[in-house]
């Protein structure tokens, strides 16, 4: 041992050589530099990347960002719901986290932290994935950038493309599917993100009070549109539906989405799009949305969102026609504001639900809900736009069964026939009776402020008809009096034109002038 220590070269020496190496080596480099040409230093150097310097280097990186044309990485996506699947022994580092409504008996979930590792193992291969982060130098896009390095061996390289990649995106896609809780997202514009929490809305179709025949037909229209990807596919279109819900405040247009969503387990984006900024915002958040899932603007017609409800001049053309003329008006408009303040137009929106935006996704539902459908803009209620146009209207008996079904789990009662009666002629929504009948747990105490409810409200109507009548009969009687008089006068002055007459004609006689000639003579 210490003649080998003795053997070893000082550190002088080694320092000396490590010099001169390095002088020769940049002296080389500056010939190589001067001496050949660009173009062909850069083939020597491929070359000598491939044959020479990879022989030493075994592994290939793949890198998959969070973000892919201006949208979301759906591989990065996938990526995130499957690693945590693969959390082992050798993982040394985990995220945790509790979801809304833990049950803290059960321990909390998992997920790859920034810079932590995850090895899996697929068809003989050893895949390391690595999360990495990138801070934010966008002052307006504050979150920073995610991305994961997957490193594997480079003659697997093909088959990790081929084989392992879809492995992650289907398994993903299982996962998310058993998956039991839905999600509602929520843009955050000032961290430019769709904000999630657990979607728990109980209304189902079994629970809306609406027509039965309207409630099946809105079931099959979601079974055929969900069993439908090889039509669409076939016929050319954007796996889509579009969906207008209107009706008076309190008619279940809220309740339906919930419904909709709880039957095609798909998760809801909720856009105020008084919160978007501008076309461009739109269509970087709408991009960003996922498959399988249903696009929500409520309100259509109100608030901020009224620019786009009613972006045409009322004195246009009430004509469905293209969308040529909304272009034209978006540019005008445009020109005039500021791009920071200029908000959604409605070319922008149209853009989205039938242009080239729309078809970034597929297996997409659209609704929009307004409660005055007649504010909107023709292009947006015309047919063809949005694919089915639901009326959310005054409780019907049929659904005030469903409601005190639901409610107060009875299919009978005594007061039922008076107060389907009463339905009929008052109008009376569904959210005002579920307010009655939530009153007592017992059906007849319920059912009985229903009744007193409804009677109040016909006591109302009938109040006001007789009003209006009684208005109406005055209304009448005062212009039959007038007209009564009119024609008294009338007749009092054909009377008084015929003694005038027959004066004349006596004075005439007399040959005396009469009381014009008179005057003229005098104005003469
Ligand atoms: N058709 C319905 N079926 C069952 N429940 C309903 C129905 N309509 C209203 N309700 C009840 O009334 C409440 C309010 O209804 P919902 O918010 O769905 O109405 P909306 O039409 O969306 O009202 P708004 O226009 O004010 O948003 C719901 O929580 C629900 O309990």
């Amino acid at each position: 041992m210490s003649s080998f220590l003795k053997n070893l070269p000082s550190t002088s020496s080694l320092v000396a050589a490590y010099a001169t190496i390095s002088t020769f080596l940049m002296l080389l480099k500056s010939m190589f530099d001067l001496m050949v040409p660009a173009k062909a230093r850069e083939s020597i150097i491929a070359i000598v990347q491939e044959h020479i310097i990879s022989r030493f280097f075994t592994s290939f990186t793949f890198v998959i960002e969070d973000e892919w044309e201006f949208g979301d990485n759906a591989l990065f996506r996938a990526a995130m719901v499957y690693l945590p699947t693969k959390i082992g022994p050798s993982t040394q580092t985990v995220l945790l986290g509790f979801k809304e409504k833990h049950k803290f008996e059960t321990p909390p979930e998992t997920g790859v932290p920034v810079w932590g590792h995850v090895v899996d193992e697929f068809e003989n291969m050893k895949l390391k994935w690595t999360l990495k982060s990138t801070k934010s130098k966008n002052m307006f896009y504050s979150r920073g950038r995610k991305f994961f390095h997957l490193t594997c061996n480079k003659n697997h390289r093909d088959k990790v493309m081929k084989n392992y990649f879809p492995h992650v995106a289907l398994t993903a896609r299982s996962i998310l599917n058993n998956r039991k809780g839905l999600r509602i997202y929520t843009y955050d514009q000032n961290h430019c993100y769709w904000e999630s929490t657990a979607f728990k809305h109980p209304s189902t179709f079994a629970t809306l009070a609406m027509e039965p025949g309207l409630k099946k037909s809105i079931m099959e229209d979601l079974d055929m549109f969900v069993n439908r990807k090889v039509f669409f596919e076939r016929v050319g279109r954007t796996w889509k539906r579009g969906y207008l819900l209107y009706g008076p405040p309190g008619t279940g247009k809220s309740s339906l989405v919930a419904a909709i969503a709880n039957h095609v387990r798909y998760n809801i984006y909720d856009l105020q799009l008084g919160t978007v900024k501008s076309d461009f915002d739109l269509r970087r958040l709408l991009t960003s949305t996922t498959n399988q899932s249903i696009l929500l603007i409520e309100d259509i017609d109100c608030s901020s969102s009224s620019k786009v409800a009613q972006e045409r001049p009322k004195d246009s053309d009430d004509s469905d026609d293209d969308d040529d003329e909304d272009n034209a008006k978006s540019k005008v408009e445009k020109k005039s504001t500021p791009p920071s303040s200029q908000g959604v137009t409605l070319s922008g929106l149209l853009n989205f639900i039938d242009g080239l935006w729309s078809s970034c996704g597929e297996e997409r539902i659209i609704i929009f809900t307004t409660n005055f459908r007649e504010k909107l803009d023709p292009a947006l209620r015309r047919p063809g736009r949005m694919d089915v146009h639901i009326n959310m209207g005054y409780c019907t008996p049929a659904g005030f069964r469903v409601l005190v079904s639901t409610y107060l789990g009875i299919q009978e009662h005594d007061l039922f026939g008076k107060i389907e009666k009463l339905i009929q002629v008052v109008e009376i929504t569904p959210a005002e009776v579920a307010q009655q009948i939530m009153k007592s747990d017992q059906p007849e105490v319920a059912l009985e402020s229903l009744v007193e409810f409804l009677s109040a409200k016909k006591n109302e109507v009938d109040e006001a008809k007789t009003k209006k009548e009684l208005k109406d009969t005055n209304q009448e009687e005062k212009l039959s009096a007038k007209k009564n008089r009119v024609d008294e006068a009338m007749t009092k002055n054909e009377e008084k034109d015929t003694k005038q007459e027959e004066k004349l004609s006596g004075d005439q006689d007399n040959g005396q002038p009469s009381e014009s000639e008179m005057r003229s003579i005098y104005l003469t």
